[in-house]
C-alpha cells in the first residue's frame, strides 16, 4: 500500500501546522526531509516519541519543526506514523508537503487517514463515522452524541445484536440438520423471545435518531406573517445583522431571503418571507405566493402578529392556513402597548412567545419552545443512537427482517422461512457497523471527508 501524505491541520494561518504520513515508507520520507538538531536518528526513534530539528527539501531549509513517530501498530491508522509540525503559516506547511510527496508519498484523498485505521481493524465503520461528527460538531449535545459514537456505543450494541442472531441461526442450522430430535433452543417460543430482545436493542438505537438529525443539520424555519408585524425585525434580530431590509412601508420583503442562525445551541436554516395578504402588484404577488409553499416546505414556521394592534382578517386567514403542529406564534412588539386579543391564537397554537423583535427582548424564549417541539429536552444524549442516514437504514433494514420473522413465529410459519428473514436481519447489521459491506459504500462514507483527517 502507498505511503500517504498531507496537510491535517485547517487551510489556514495558524500557530502551528502538522504534516501528516502514513505508511510502510513514512519513518524513511521523515528521515528524507527532517534532521534532528541533537543526535537522535529519525530511523532509530520509537513509537511515541519526538525530535525537534529542521526539515529540509533536499539543500533549501525550510523551518524549525517537531517530529513525531508513531510505530505500527500502534498509530492512529495502525501503520507507521510520522507527523512533522512546523510554523502554522499556509505557504511554509504547503512547502513542507511539497518535499515529503518529491521523496515518495502521495497525496492522501479525504479521509485516507481514517479508512486505513478502519480497513486495519482500529475502528469500526460507525466509530470511523464519528470522527467527521466530531469535526463537525456545532454544539455541546451534539458533541456528546459523537464521542459516545467514536467510543463505540453503537458497535456495541450492534455487535451483541448480530451475534445472538448468529446463535439462532446456528440453532435452526442443528435443527434442519436433526429434524428429528427435540432441541429445545429452536423452540419457535425460545427464538422468539431471543429475537423480541434484539428488536428492543435495535429500536433504542433509534429512538433518538430525529433528535440527533435536528442538531446535526438544523431546522428548516419560515418566518411567516402578514405585512409589516415585524418578521424581519424579528430575523435580523436572530441572525445578528441587518440582511433584511426593514421599514415601516408594509410589502417591504419580497423574496425569500435565507441564512443561517443558531438559537441557543439549535441551529436554524431561517427563511424571511413577504407578508402574506390579498395584492394587486405583480411583484409583491410572486413573493407571497413563495412565502406559501414556504409554509408547506418548512420543519418549522414562525408566524409573526403585531401585538400592538387587533388581529386583522389577514392573520385569520394566515391561522387558517397553518395546518402543522410545528409552529411557534411570536407576538411582536411587546415594547409598546398591547391591543391584540391573542384568544384566537391560543385556541389553535400551543406555542406562543411574546417578544420585541426591535428591543431584542424575550428572544431567549423561543429556544425553550424549538426544544420541546422537537423533544430535545427528552432525548438522551448519551445512549448510542444512529448518527447518518445510512446507520438508520441499517437498522431499519434489520428491524423490519426481525419484526417479520416475530410474526412469521406467532402464525406458525415454517422455521425455514423465519431463518431467511433472520439472516437478512444478521447482513443489515454487518453493514451498519463495516464488517460485511461493499467497497463502493466504504468510498461513499470516506468521500464526505476532509482530506488530513
Ligand atoms: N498529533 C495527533 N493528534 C491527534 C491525532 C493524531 O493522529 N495525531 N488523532 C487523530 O485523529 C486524534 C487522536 N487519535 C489517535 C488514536 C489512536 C492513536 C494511537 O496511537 N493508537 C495506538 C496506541 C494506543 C495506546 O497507546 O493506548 C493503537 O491504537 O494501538 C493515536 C491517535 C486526535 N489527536
Ligand atoms: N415597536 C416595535 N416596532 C417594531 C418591532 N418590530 C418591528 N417593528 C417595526 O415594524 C415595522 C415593520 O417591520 P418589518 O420588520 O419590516 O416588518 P415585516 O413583517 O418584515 O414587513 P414586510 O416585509 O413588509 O412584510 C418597522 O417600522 C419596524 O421598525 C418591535 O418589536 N417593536
Ligand atoms: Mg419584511
Amino acid at each position: 500500500m502507498s505511503t500517504i501524505a498531507a496537510v491535517s491541520t485547517p487551510n489556514a494561518m495558524g500557530g502551528i501546522a502538522v504534516i501528516r504520513i502514513s505508511g510502510e515508507n513514512a519513518l524513511s520520507i521523515a528521515d528524507k526531509v527532517f534532521s534532528p538538531y541533537g543526535d537522535k536518528k529519525v530511523l532509530d526513534m520509537a513509537g511515541y516519541t519526538c525530535a525537534y530539528g529542521i526539515a529540509h527539501d533536499g539543500e533549501e531549509r525550510l523551518d524549525d519543526c517537531i517530529l513525531t513517530v508513531f510505530r505500527a501498530p500502534h498509530s492512529y491508522t495502525g501503520e507507521d506514523i510520522a507527523e512533522i509540525s512546523c510554523h502554522g503559516g499556509l505557504y511554509v506547511s504547503r512547502k513542507v508537503l511539497r518535499a515529503v510527496l518529491k521523496n515518495g508519498a502521495v497525496n492522501a484523498e479525504g479521509g485516507e487517514f481514517t479508512k486505513r485505521a478502519y480497513l486495519n481493524g482500529k475502528l469500526d465503520l460507525t466509530q470511523a463515522e464519528a470522527v467527521m461528527d466530531i469535526i463537525s460538531a456545532k454544539g455541546e449535545r451534539e458533541l456528546r452524541m459523537a464521542e459516545n459514537l467514536r467510543e463505540g456505543a453503537a458497535f456495541k450494541k450492534a455487535d451483541v445484536c448480530s451475534k445472538k442472531l448468529l446463535k439462532i441461526l446456528g440453532d435452526l442450522a442443528a435443527w434442519a440438520d436433526y429434524p428429528e430430535e427435540d432441541i429445545p433452543e429452536v423452540r419457535p417460543e425460545n427464538i422468539k423471545s431471543e429475537l423480541t430482545e434484539v428488536r428492543d436493542e435495535l429500536r433504542s438505537l433509534i429512538r433518538n435518531y430525529d433528535s440527533g438529525r435536528i442538531l446535526r443539520e438544523g431546522v428548516a424555519t419560515a418566518i411567516i406573517g402578514r405585512p409589516n408585524v415585524g418578521k424581519s425585525t424579528l430575523f435580523n434580530c436572530l441572525s445578528g445583522c441587518e440582511r433584511s431590509i426593514v421599514t415601516e412601508i408594509a410589502g417591504t420583503t419580497r423574496d425569500v431571503i435565507e441564512e443561517t442562525v443558531r438559537v441557543g445551541d439549535i441551529t436554524l436554516r431561517l427563511s424571511d418571507t413577504a407578508g402574506i395578504h390579498d395584492t394587486d402588484d405583480v411583484i409583491e404577488g410572486i413573493g407571497v405566493e413563495m412565502a406559501e409553499k414556504m409554509i408547506e416546505s418548512s420543519e418549522l414556521i414562525i408566524a409573526v402578529f403585531d401585538g400592538s394592534c387587533t388581529l386583522t382578517e389577514d392573520d385569520v386567514q394566515l391561522i387558517n392556513k397553518i395546518n402543522t403542529d410545528k409552529v411557534i406564534a411570536v407576538i411582536n412588539k411587546n415594547d409598546v402597548e398591547q391591543l391584540i386579543d391573542t384568544s384566537l391564537l391560543t385556541n389553535k397554537i400551543k406555542h406562543i412567545v411574546y417578544l420585541s423583535a426591535k428591543e431584542n427582548t424575550g428572544v431567549d424564549d423561543l429556544h425553550r419552545h424549538i426544544e420541546e417541539i422537537f423533544r430535545l429536552n427528552e432525548a438522551d444524549f448519551d445512549t448510542a443512537t444512529a448518527a447518518n442516514e445510512r446507520q438508520k437504514k441499517c437498522i431499519d433494514n434489520a428491524l423490519e427482517g426481525i419484526e417479520s420473522a416475530i410474526s412469521s413465529l406467532e402464525i406458525g410459519e415454517m422455521l425455514d422461512a423465519v431463518n431467511v428473514l433472520i439472516d437478512d436481519a444478521e447482513q443489515s447489521l454487518l453493514q451498519l457497523t463495516g464488517q460485511k459491506i461493499t467497497e463502493a459504500v466504504v468510498d461513499e462514507v470516506f468521500s464526505r471527508f476532509c482530506v488530513g483527517k
